[in-house]
């Protein structure tokens, strides 16, 4: 992203974004509500039109076009009560926005569906109706639907806001493994930098206010956070263990 700026009417969402990924990197692009981060996404997606700046995938200095991407939506804007098989809602991840309505899936396309199903160990709910899930298992069946295709690059909206721990260490498991593969994004409202897994940090808050590795420095945290937080590392064998980012206003 070169001098990314993003405007809706009168809000500036974005202003002069610079920030890169490299292949098979994990980046965790954090920030406070409002800071961008989904219109980040939307940018990334060509949803939404740029107002300045431009986008591009590079290989060895020159613009790489047509880079498929994976896109793994918020879990709270999903749905539940769809009724589709978890099947069917993979499969849907093979829609292609040349094929009308109407489509029929290909033997390839559910041979697709069954391979990524069984990669990510979901081969026993394939039957099962979404709304029979638990809320880490839908996640895995959304990170399903976004690999079906195949992408270069896995953008993933929230991916643990609404699953439990245990779900969330193999939601973090699962995207260690699929980085082997791809370039990993995942952005999240809050805090919880995932130390053991995410290579990269990016802190967004219109502007970029730090992009490195995971160990963000206070100062930073501050200016683009205006307040005290925390940033935590969850493990899974232990209690949520506070980094040394974890800082008191009280102590200066
Ligand atoms: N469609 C829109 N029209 C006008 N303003 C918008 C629109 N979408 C977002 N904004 C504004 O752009 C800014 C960035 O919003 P965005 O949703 O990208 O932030 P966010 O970091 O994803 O927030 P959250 O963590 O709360 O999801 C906010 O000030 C928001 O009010």
């Amino acid at each position: 992203m070169k001098n990314l700026t993003v405007r809706y009417d009168q809000v500036t969402a974005l202003e002069n974004i610079n920030l890169s990924v490299k292949e098979n990197e994990f980046l965790t692009i954090i920030g406070p509500n409002g800071g961008g981060k989904s219109t980040l996404l939307k940018a990334l997606l060509g949803l939404i039109p740029i107002s300045k700046g431009q986008i591009t995938t590079n290989v060895d200095g020159r613009e790489k076009r047509g880079t498929k991407l994976g896109y793994v939506p918020q879990f709270a804007a999903f749905d539940q009560s769809f009724p589709i098989s978890v099947f069917d809602l993979v499969l849907t991840g093979r829609f292609q926005k040349k094929i009308g309505l109407f489509h029929r899936y290909s033997n390839i396309d559910k041979q697709a569906v069954k391979d990524t199903l069984h990669r990510l160990e979901l081969d026993h709910l394939a039957k099962r109706q979404i709304g029979e899930l638990s809320g880490g298992q839908l996640q895995r069946v959304l990170v399903a639907r976004a690999l079906v295709s195949h992408p270069a690059i896995l953008l993933l909206d929230e991916p643990t806001a609404s699953v439990d721990k245990a779900s969330t260490q193999s939601i973090y498991d699962i995207l260690k493994d699929l980085q082997k593969d791809m370039t990993i994004i995942v952005v999240s409202h809050d805090t919880t930098v995932v130390s053991s897994y995410t290579e990269k940090v990016a802190c967004l808050n219109k502007q970029v206010y730090y992009h490195g590795d995971p160990d963000m420095p206070e100062e930073a945290v501050l200016a683009a956070y205006g307040s005290h937080v925390d940033l935590v590392t969850p493990h899974s064998h232990h209690e949520q263990e506070k980094t040394h980012h974890s800082f008191d206003r009280r102590e200066g």
